[in-house]
């Protein structure tokens, strides 16, 4: 039964077929029987004709089995097969019965004719001369993604990869990547450095070529971008780039130039030797220094007597009296063209925003509200209780389709129109994004940047907040009386506790803090499973797909964000014949399935329905909603978001959802959730720091419950290490600094 066969046939019927890694269970039939093939075949459809090679194996349920090694798509010779194939719905627009007029008229020849003079399927009534070319284009595009299909199927590239390649390039895919393989982990979302690496080995690429050497240095500037530092030291730059390439320090040095010279990457001198950025970090920093500086230098006089007299009224509206650092951040935010207002949970930062509003709007100034995320902003808008957008919509962000990157309205030329401008949340703003805010505002706005310093620093390079509080460059007013008082909740109390090396005080009676000892993993999965599914529904009537959120440090492991949440998606939206389902990668997405969009898509379609209808594009990383529909025919997924957006996500886009049951701690920044489900359990101890834990505690707003192992909890309590970041946005404001933008 172990010798390789070959068999020609059509393929009959699909049994399963897995889009993201092109699995594929399938009837085909030869010129006797019907047999059932499986294996790798991506993106067959009924009908067509195939070549697979393999041979015979006998599975233990499903008895012989046709395991296929390599598979070649044939065209369909006969007019049955023709037929039959273009009825699959495998071309846009031909549906059963135009294939059946199609073939009617042209016979064995209509493939020739789709593929080389689509115009005279115009001769077939109800297909007009514009159709007829878009049947031929569709057909011609098909026969270039089934080449670079086959192409880089040879080098384990997926096929929902093979098909974002085509999209990029086109026909000229396998030439250009040919050539410079690299432009695959630069240009694809999801192909990373090694993948690229080896297809650019197999290739027979030099080690030592510019190519790969260029590609490599800009790898590892951006991959410590993601661990958030805005530039390398050049000798650790040097190191890591000849530890990945495996080549030697003297080998990186032409490419450096290189780059140095395209402006790909700049090079600086700090004090601790040669910094290297890639360029957009630089210009970041550097143009944020210099509007910072300008906006800065604006004062604004107020007439004390009247300022008194508004803050009183304000007071007394409030029914609160002002702390003394409260009264000097609502005096200052009126005097100063940028200040920061830090402190901790339960220190006031609402209560002053909204003072300062109120004082703003009776001075007839327009005010304008922002936050770095959707939630952050819906946030703002809930507390205030007056509408904050997300600094991308006040920007105005719009997408340009020509270098798929997105682009705000806003900007030097065009700058927000506003008398001050508050910023909610500035713990989470990077650089990349500061930048953009600040080209925006012209001097004479007031910037007023509120945000808890304390808590994890942006998930995007640079540490802005922390550098602009530690430059001493800026006005800043630290808020540090705690109002909301231990006998209203012990998460506030805890929370600073936490911030300042003490345990928390756990499993206080009647109070909102609470600690689940548990002893191994399995016990802890279980427990939260049955908090989020049984307990907390039954005793406090959370609904566990709105109000509970589990967040925990790690993505692997027992209770790591993979696991928890195949897990959770057990208890919480159980297989039902009814709700459809479609596979992907390990897991399975399920209509009504919680999930989570993970990384900014500029170009993605949504719309809102309803009274004020709406549509535009862009959805961002840690956007979360529901699955409302999969629909396993016109092969997409839509999503409905918890802000009513509605966005319907290709099967080829599959890999920027994922289930949101339990997300980690980092995409919780600047969330808000009814009841929060904290696991302590072994992992990384860089992981396990009092930053995060804080952090996973600040984001509830009426329950905290840890469970798992106290050893964990003590060691986050007094784990201060946080990663340095390298990052030089201080320095700078320090330096004045007035050098150039590139
Ligand atoms: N000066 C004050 N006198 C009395 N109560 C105050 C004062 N300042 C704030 N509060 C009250 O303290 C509580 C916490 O304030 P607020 O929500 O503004 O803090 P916060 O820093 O925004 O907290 P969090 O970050 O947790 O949302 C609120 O109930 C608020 O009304």
């Amino acid at each position: 039964m172990d010798e390789f066969v070959i068999i020609e046939g059509t393929v009959e019927d699909i049994i399963f077929s897995n889009e993201a890694n092109g699995y594929t269970v399938c009837d085909v039939k030869d010129s006797k029987d019907i047999i059932t093939a499986v294996g790798f075949m991506p993106f067959i459809s009924v009908g067509e004709s195939i070549k697979i090679t393999g041979r015979w194996v006998e599975h233990p349920d499903y008895g012989e089995q046709f395991k296929v090694e390599c598979y070649e798509k044939l065209l369909p010779k006969t007019s049955e097969a023709i037929e039959k194939y273009l009825a699959s719905g495998v071309l846009k627009g031909i549906g059963p019965a135009t294939a059946a007029k199609i073939v009617k008229k042209f016979g064995d020849d209509t493939l020739n004719i789709i593929g080389f003079k689509p115009q005279q399927l115009s001769l077939v009534k109800g297909i007009s001369l514009e159709k007829a070319i878009k049947i031929g284009q569709a057909f011609n595009e098909q026969q270039g993604l089934r080449n670079v299909m086959l192409f880089f199927q040879e080098y384990g590239i997926s096929p929902v990869h093979s098909m974002k390649i085509y999209k990029v390039f086109g026909d000229r895919a396998i030439d250009e990547i040919k050539e410079n393989p690299y432009k695959l982990s630069e240009q694809i979302f999801g192909i990373t450095f090694k993948i690229a690496d080896k297809l650019a080995m197999s290739l027979g690429i030099d080690p030592i070529s510019i190519y790969r050497v260029c590609s490599g240095i800009k790898h590892v500037l951006t991959l410590s971008a993601t661990n958030g530092h805005t530039y390398l030291p050049e000798e650790k730059l040097m190191e890591m780039t000849s530890q990945l390439l495996d080549i030697e320090i003297d080998q990186i040095k032409d490419a450096c130039i290189r780059l140095l010279m395209d402006k790909a990457i700049f090079m600086d001198k700090g004090p601790d030797g040669n910094r290297i950025y890639l360029s957009t970090f630089y210009n970041a920093e550097a143009s944020v220094c210099k509007k910072l500086i300008m906006l800065s230098s604006v004062e604004f006089n107020n007439d004390p007597e009247k300022l008194e007299k508004r803050i009183n009224d304000i007071q007394e509206e409030e029914g609160i009296v002002f702390a003394e650092n409260q009264l000097l951040a609502v005096k200052e935010a009126l005097t100063h063209g940028v200040i920061i207002i830090t402190g901790g949970p339960g220190t006031g930062k609402t209560t002053i925003i909204k003072s300062i509003i109120k004082l703003m709007q009776s001075e007839g100034y327009n005010v304008a509200l922002t936050a770095p995320t959707g939630r952050a902003a819906k946030r703002m808008t809930e507390t205030t209780g007056f509408e904050a957008k997300t600094i991308h919509r006040l920007l105005e962000i719009g997408y340009n389709s020509d270098n798929d990157e997105m682009v705000f309205t806003k900007s030097d030329a065009n700058p927000i129109e506003a008398d001050a401008i508050i910023v909610d949340e500035m713990s989470m703003v990077d650089i990349v994004l500061m930048n953009s805010l600040l080209k925006a505002v012209e001097p004479g706005t007031r910037l007023i940047l509120v945000g808890d310093v304390d808590q994890l620093p942006s998930v995007g390079a640079g540490c802005v907040l922390k550098d602009i509080i530690a430059s001493d460059m800026i006005r800043l007013v630290r808020l540090t009386d705690i109002f909301r008082q231990a006998e209203e909740s012990m998460i506030v109390v805890n929370a600073h506790r936490i911030n300042k090396g003490d345990m928390p005080y756990l499993n206080v009676k009647g109070k909102d803090f609470f600690f689940m000892p548990r002893n191994n993993g399995d016990q802890i999965v279980s427990t939260i499973a049955e908090l989020c599914y049984k307990r907390l529904p039954a005793t406090y009537d959370y609904d566990p797909m709105k109000q509970i959120q589990v967040l925990t440090p790690t993505k692997k492991g027992p209770t790591g964000v993979l696991n928890m949440n195949k897990v959770l998606q057990k208890y919480l939206n159980p297989e039902d014949r009814s709700k459809r389902e479609k596979a992907y990668r390990d897991f399975v997405f399920r209509e009504g399935d919680r999930v989570m969009q993970i990384r900014n898509n500029y170009s993605l379609r949504w719309e809102k329905l309803g009274l004020f209808s709406s549509e535009g594009q862009g959805v961002f990383n840690g956007d979360t909603g529901i699955i409302h529909e999969i629909d396993n025919d016109e092969h997409f997924i839509k999503v409905i978001f918890d802000d009513d957006k509605i966005v319907e996500y290709d099967f080829s886009i599959l890999d920027e959802l994922e289930l949101a049951y339990t997300i980690t701690i980092h995409k919780s920044q600047g969330s808000e959730f009814p009841a929060v489900i904290i696991p302590l359990f072994n992992g990384p101890e860089i992981l396990l720091t009092r930053n995060l834990l804080y952090t996973a505690i600040t984001r509830a707003k009426d329950m905290v419950i840890l469970v798992g192992y106290e050893s964990v909890l003590k060691l986050m309590v007094n784990n201060l290490r946080e990663m340095q970041r390298f990052s030089s946005l201080s320095e700078k404001l320090i330096s004045g600094f007035t050098g150039i933008c590139l």
